[in-house]
Formats: C-alpha cells, sequence, structure tokens
C-alpha cells in the first residue's frame, strides 16, 4: 500500500536517537482541528475502541504550570493569550511522555500547532505520523462548545477563543496543508454530534480488507 519512504513507524534505529530507549516501533496519529472541534472527546472514544495512549500537548501543559515547573508562569501567559508555547518545551513533554509509556500507539492531540511544532517533533523525535486526523468544525459552533465547557479554563472566554481562532486560521491551517499534500490528512465532518462523528473516526481507524 504506502510507499517505503513514508512508512508510518519508525524504525528502532531512530526512535532510540530520539532517546525512546527500547526497541519498540512507535505509532503516531497526529489529532488536530480548531480549539472546540472535539479532539479531547474523540481521543477519549479512540483509546477505549484502538489501544492508543492519548496524549493532548494542551492537557501537558496545564499539568507543568501545576507542577511549579520553571516555565510555569510563561505557558501560563501563553495560554492565557492563545498563544504556541515554544516547541522546545513541548516536544520535551511529549517525548518524556511517551518514553515513560508502556504503549507504542499514540494519539498526539493539539500538535503541532505550527510549523516550528511540526520540524521540532520530527527533528528531535525522527518520528513521523501515520496520518492526520482532522477535525473541521465551523467557527460558531467551536465558540458554542468552548463557551458551555466549563472546565475553568482561562483561554475558554471570548477574547482569548477569538485568538485562538486566528492562530489555527494562521499557524495551525498550514501544518495540515502540509500533511495533506502528502496525502497524510483524514478529515472528518466535527460539527455532528458525538456519537455521528465517531462513526466517521471509526471507520478511520478500521484497516479497510
Ligand atoms: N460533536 C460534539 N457535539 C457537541 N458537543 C461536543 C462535541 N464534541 C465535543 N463536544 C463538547 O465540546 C467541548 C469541547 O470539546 P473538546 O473535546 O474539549 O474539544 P477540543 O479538545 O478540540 O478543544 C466539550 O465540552 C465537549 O463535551
Ligand atoms: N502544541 C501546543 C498545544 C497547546 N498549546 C497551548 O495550549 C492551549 C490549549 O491547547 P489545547 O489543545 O488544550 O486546546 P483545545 O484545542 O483542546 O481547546 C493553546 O491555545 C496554546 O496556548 C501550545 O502552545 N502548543
Ligand atoms: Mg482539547
Amino acid at each position: 500500500m504506502g510507499s517505503e519512504v513514508d512508512a508510518p513507524a519508525v524504525d528502532s534505529t531512530k526512535v532510540v536517537n530520539g532517546c525512546l530507549s527500547n526497541d519498540k516501533k512507535v505509532t503516531v496519529v497526529f489529532v488536530l482541528g480548531g480549539p472546540g472541534s472535539g479532539k479531547g472527546t474523540q481521543c477519549a472514544n479512540i483509546v477505549k475502541y484502538f489501544g492508543f495512549t492519548h496524549l493532548s500537548a494542551g492537557d501537558l501543559l496545564r499539568a507543568e504550570i501545576k507542577s511549579g515547573s520553571e516555565n510555569g508562569t510563561m505557558i501560563q501567559n501563553m495560554i492565557k493569550e492563545g498563544k504556541i508555547v515554544p516547541s522546545e518545551v513541548t516536544v520535551k513533554l511529549l517525548q518524556r511522555a511517551m518514553q515513560e509509556s508502556r504503549n507504542n500507539k499514540f494519539l498526539i492531540d493539539g500538535f503541532p500547532r505550527n510549523e516550528e511544532n511540526r520540524a521540532a517533533f520530527e527533528k528531535v523525535t525522527g518520528i513521523k505520523p501515520e496520518f492526520v486526523l482532522f477535525f473541521n468544525c465551523s467557527e460558531e459552533e467551536m465558540e458554542k462548545r468552548l463557551l458551555s465547557r466549563n472546565e475553568g479554563r482561562v483561554d475558554d472566554n471570548n477574547e482569548t477563543i477569538r485568538k485562538r481562532f486566528k492562530v489555527f486560521v494562521e499557524s495551525s491551517i498550514p501544518v495540515i496543508e502540509y500533511y495533506d499534500a502528502k496525502s497524510k490528512v483524514r478529515k472528518v465532518d466535527a460539527g455532528k454530534s458525538i456519537d455521528e462523528v465517531f462513526e466517521a473516526v471509526k471507520s478511520i481507524f478500521t484497516p479497510a480488507n
């Protein structure tokens, strides 16, 4: 099926270069989509049905703030402004989480959010995604969902939501286009109900034979 060059799982040498210390092959799916498009919700379903480990870049960054890390204040300020945290920080968190996991299949949610994220991850880990799951949703629907998410997040307010939408269009869409040019994007209509969206997701993760 896929070409040799685009083989999804990296070979063990590359992974060792990227400091995943053991000999395991790693499969990564990037899960992208605007804020509120349902990435986290669908990832929870995919974990249950398909045995992936869910790594949310946003959750890892929020945990880093809580842990009292020296970067905490900087991360908090960037999240409040809807800005993208420097890749050095986020890639390290993702890499550590993959190393600590006993799984070899990861959903990386909300990452890469810009070209710098994309290039840094690939350079540091040597990992290329198997595919990119893209949740396509209107801003109107995403805004409605974010304003009723009720998780007490500092960025789920009108002002920050505007900024996050702008960053998504200007910085994250180009990453999706980059992978689309490589035929790696699996696009889902995320404006439907949670169950309907998951039906579409399932068909993407279920190998056709
Ligand atoms: N298909 C859907 N229809 C309606 N609400 C949804 C749907 N998917 C998720 N939600 C809700 O919208 C909010 C944002 O979803 P979430 O999964 O956190 O999105 P993201 O991680 O992309 O920001 C949550 O409160 C979630 O329960
Ligand atoms: N790759 C990433 C992911 C998130 N973030 C920051 O974390 C915020 C929240 O990300 P998130 O993925 O939890 O947000 P949602 O899209 O799930 O609503 C983003 O707006 C960024 O400020 C980042 O800087 N870099
Ligand atoms: Mg999320």
